[in-house]
């Protein structure tokens, strides 16, 4: 049976798409941003078949608190807890030197709870597949292929959440000769 996203999704995801109204991505045709929140909700939804609606919501604001104004209070008022609870364990402290951003993403990758493990999962998913056809605007092919080496690490702290998401991670890996 087919069930109606609910009003609260729907709130949800008008939220991501006004928080991120004036952010483009880094490829080449400057991408609208929430389109990356998006894919990495439907990677969840259709590709994981995750049915549980908070990650879906927690996906699409998963950068939120990231790149806009938003704060995790707004995000709390709006979805509750659970919601907020998960982006917040998504979410880098933008304040840290890169390098340390970078660190911590591998470090902190394996005490994540299982739930926020998918949304990391799937937002590495999203993010490799455009470098697989894109090289961000700026990049040097090194950069890129840096990325590919740093998000094995990320993803193999990841590893034993989603037999799927980890697979077509794996084939990506694979064809980059990183596996
Ligand atoms: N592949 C790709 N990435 C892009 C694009 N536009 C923006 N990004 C973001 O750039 C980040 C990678 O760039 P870096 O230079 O390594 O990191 P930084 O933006 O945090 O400084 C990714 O974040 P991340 O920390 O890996 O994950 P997250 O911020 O998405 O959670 C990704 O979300 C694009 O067109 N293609
Ligand atoms: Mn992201």
């Amino acid at each position: 049976m087919t069930t109606s996203p609910s009003s609260r999704f729907m709130k949800c995801l008008q939220y991501a798409a006004h928080q991120h109204r004036d952010q483009r991505r880094k490829d080449p045709p400057q991408t609208p941003y929430v389109n990356h929140v998006i894919n990495v909700s439907t990677i969840l939804a259709v590709e994981a078949c995750i049915e549980d609606e908070a990650v879906l919501m927690a996906a699409l604001l998963h950068d939120v608190v990231e790149d806009t104004d938003a704060t995790f209070a707004d995000v709390e008022q709006l979805l509750g807890g659970d919601v907020c609870g998960l982006v917040r364990e998504v979410t880098d402290d933008k304040s840290l030197e890169k390098q340390e951003r970078k660190r911590l993403q591998i470090a902190n990758a394996a005490k994540t709870s299982p739930r926020a493990k998918l949304i990391k999962l799937a937002d590495k998913l999203d993010n490799l597949r455009d470098l697989l056809v894109n090289t961000p605007q700026g990049w040097t092919e090194e950069r890129r292929e840096l990325y590919f080496v740093w998000a094995k690490q990320v993803v193999d702290n990841l590893r034993g959440t989603n037999a799927n998401l980890e697979h077509k991670l794996d084939e990506i890996f694979r064809q980059r000769g990183l596996l």
